[in-house]
């Protein structure tokens, strides 16, 4: 039996909801194999981030050689890469590996304000990592800096989504986590030629903590099974909803969301 395997390239999150720890969670419940390249600790709980603590490029661009020319890679999502110097490598690895189940989720700022991605490290990202892009995944504000636009309706954000394709990335998922405009929480995807809409229903809850995240690892651990990008973007979609659906409530601000709900509703569902 092959074993499905997917790399995260992204930061530690300390309080375990974001960053690596939500990426490993998720690809276990998925039934696919975790690894990860850390970029940068983060001091980080519920109540938000305290510290920031980068790697050298290096340290990035070796963990990927290590589990690149060892283990193999199915898939590969990409997190928190905070500054131009490791986006430059994190590329560059992905370039030289060949890898194309490449899922970049472009996080900038964490929930509570604090920056995950150098002002000047925007560039990079632009031109360095979403033509090696199969999908990439913004939230509002990260698409409005990626599109050099303000997103106020559905007409903007298609205009940022087409915006953002042009970088070369196969598929934009902007999503809706931010748009609190609807009772819904939508997502729009664009795959250079057709726009569509992936819904659930917007939960009433501050624990949303690492849900970009958890949705981009599902993507991920979706594509490294081999399932098709417009369905692994859908079950990351039922997953996130789950996850949110029945989040945990622990700490004392932004909790994380619950990442064995999707298994337990399907293990549920088929006794
Ligand atoms: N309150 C909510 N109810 C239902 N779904 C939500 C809610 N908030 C976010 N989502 C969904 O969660 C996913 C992540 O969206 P969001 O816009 O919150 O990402 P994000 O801001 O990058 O998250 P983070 O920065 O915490 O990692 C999307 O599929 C979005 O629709
Ligand atoms: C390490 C890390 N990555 C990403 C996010 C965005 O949710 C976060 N809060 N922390």
């Amino acid at each position: 039996m092959s074993i499905p395997k997917a790399l995260t390239v992204a930061g530690s999150d300390s309080g375990g909801g974001a960053g690596i720890q939500a990426d490993i969670k998720t690809f276990q419940e998925l039934g696919v194999f975790g690894m990860s390249a850390i970029t940068a600790i983060t001091v980080q709980n519920t109540l938000g981030v305290q510290g920031v603590y980068p790697l050298p490029a290096a340290a990035a661009a070796e963990q990927m050689d290590a589990v690149g020319t060892d283990l193999g890679v199915d898939a590969v999502k990409t997190g928190m890469l905070f500054s131009a110097d490791i986006i430059e490598a994190v590329a560059g690895r992905i370039a030289d590996f060949g890898w194309r189940n490449v899922v970049v989720d472009p996080v900038m700022v964490a929930k509570g304000g604090a920056r995950l991605l150098q002002q000047d490290a925007v560039d990079a990202l632009k031109n360095k990592l979403l033509p090696l892009a199969a999908v990439v995944t913004p939230n509002i504000p990260e698409a409005e800096v990626l599109a050099g636009m303000a997103i106020r309706s559905m007409e903007e954000r298609c205009e940022a989504a087409y915006r953002i394709a042009a970088y070369g990335p196969a598929m934009v998922v902007i999503k809706g986590g931010h748009d609190e405009s609807s009772d819904k929480a939508v997502d729009l995807t664009f795959d250079g030629e057709s726009f569509s809409t992936l819904e659930g229903s917007r939960i009433d809850t501050r624990h949303t903590h690492g849900t970009g995240c958890t949705f981009s690892a599902a993507i991920a651990a979706e594509l490294a099974k081999g399932n098709p990008v417009n369905e692994a973007v859908r079950t990351a979609r039922e997953f996130i909803q789950a996850a949110i659906e029945n989040s945990l409530g622990i700490g004392g601000g932004s909790g994380p969301t619950n990442h064995w709900a999707f298994r337990s509703q399907k293990e549920g569902a088929a006794r």
